[in-house]
């Protein structure tokens, strides 16, 4: 019998990127554009759950529905009015950013199951502990801390924060394995590991360490998927959250020239990652900022 091959790692490419943001054109509606799912935000979080309303909402989301407690979703409807409450027709699913217990919000019946499920599921925060092996059609975005706490609950390994985040692309790998679902450990570079791909994406500003970036994150990678689902496509989840991984970090990148008073040319938001690292240094963004600046990435990817 063939032994199966370790993928390698590999950047995302414009072609990659390209293959992944549709423009929508005369045939589309809201829900072939995709609707995305939140399950985000708690009485002791609320914010998380604004941040990824923003960010699925500024990714092209064709609809936001948001699920929680009232007064969380009385927020995310305040800062945008576009959204659906309450339960319904869905491409996808983000759910546990701003959760600590989920259990607080009684949101666990959404979490996916070792089936197939009927639309992909971005699972954060603190829908992590719910995490078991072999869920489908699921991305998990711990970072290094949320990882060993997963690894040592499900007894995968002893790895500390430390470890993982001296060898991210080992323990990313580790838990792709042992998990059997694709795995984007969040850091300076984030690494996308799956049964079949592996990405590393190397963020071009360190400003997005700031509270909140985690949470756009996982919205906007709901964009994405539920825009693929939409679409009848198979599901391509590594490929997906790289792409999502790289529109985050060029948005923090574009967010952080901004905030220093430039107006960077779309060209320049397409450069390599280590260009962009060793150029203009920018000024702190808050995640919010991070959101705002999707859709001029986007838009940069998509010029002609
Ligand atoms: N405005 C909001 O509503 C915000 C809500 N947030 C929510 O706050 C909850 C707790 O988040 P935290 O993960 O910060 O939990 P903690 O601050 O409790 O951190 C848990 C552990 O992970 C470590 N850690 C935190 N961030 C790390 C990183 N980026 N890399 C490696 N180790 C890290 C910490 O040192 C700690 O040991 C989550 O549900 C999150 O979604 C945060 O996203 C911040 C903003
Ligand atoms: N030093 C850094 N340089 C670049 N990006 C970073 C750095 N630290 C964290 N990030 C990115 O910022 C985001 C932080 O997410 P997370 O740790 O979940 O924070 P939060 O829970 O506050 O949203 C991730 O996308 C991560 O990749």
């Amino acid at each position: 019998m063939a032994q199966a091959t370790t993928p390698t790692w590999r950047d995302i490419s414009l072609d990659d990127l390209r293959s992944v943001l549709q423009t929508p054109g005369a045939s589309d509606n809201k829900y072939t554009r995709g609707v995305v799912l939140l399950a985000t935000g708690s009485q002791t979080y609320p914010g998380a759950a604004v941040l990824s309303a923003q960010a699925a909402g500024r990714a092209g989301a064709g609809m936001i529905r948001y699920t929680g407690p009232e007064r969380v979703g009385r927020a995310v409807l305040a800062a945008r009015p576009e959204v659906v409450r309450g339960l319904g027709r869905c491409d996808s699913l983000v759910i546990g950013s701003g959760i600590p217990d989920i259990r607080e919000d009684e949101r666990q019946e959404l979490m996916p199951k070792p089936r197939r499920s009927a639309y992909p599921a971005v699972v954060d925060a603190g829908a992590l502990t719910f995490v078991t092996p072999g869920l489908s059609e699921t991305v998990i975005t711990p970072h290094a801390g949320e990882l060993a706490a997963l690894f040592k609950r499900l007894e995968i390994s002893e790895l500390s924060r430390e470890d993982i985040e001296a060898d991210p692309a080992h323990a990313a790998s580790l838990a792709a394995d042992a998990l059997r679902c694709t795995v984007l450990l969040k850091g300076a570079a984030t690494h996308v590991a799956s049964a079949d791909a592996r990405f590393r994406v190397v963020a071009p500003t360190s400003w997005l360490s700031t509270a909140g970036t985690g949470d756009v994150l996982a919205g906007l990678l709901g964009s994405i998927l539920a825009a693929r689902h939409a679409r009848g496509e198979d599901a391509n989840l590594a490929l997906d959250a790289a792409a999502a991984v790289w529109l985050h970090g060029r948005a923090g990148w574009l967010a952080a020239q901004r905030n220093a008073g430039a107006q960077p040319p779309h060209a320049a938001m397409c450069a390599p990652a280590e260009e962009l690292l060793a150029g203009p240094i920018g000024a702190p963004i808050l995640a919010l900022d991070v959101a705002e600046a999707i859709p001029t990435v986007i838009a940069a990817v998509l010029a002609r």
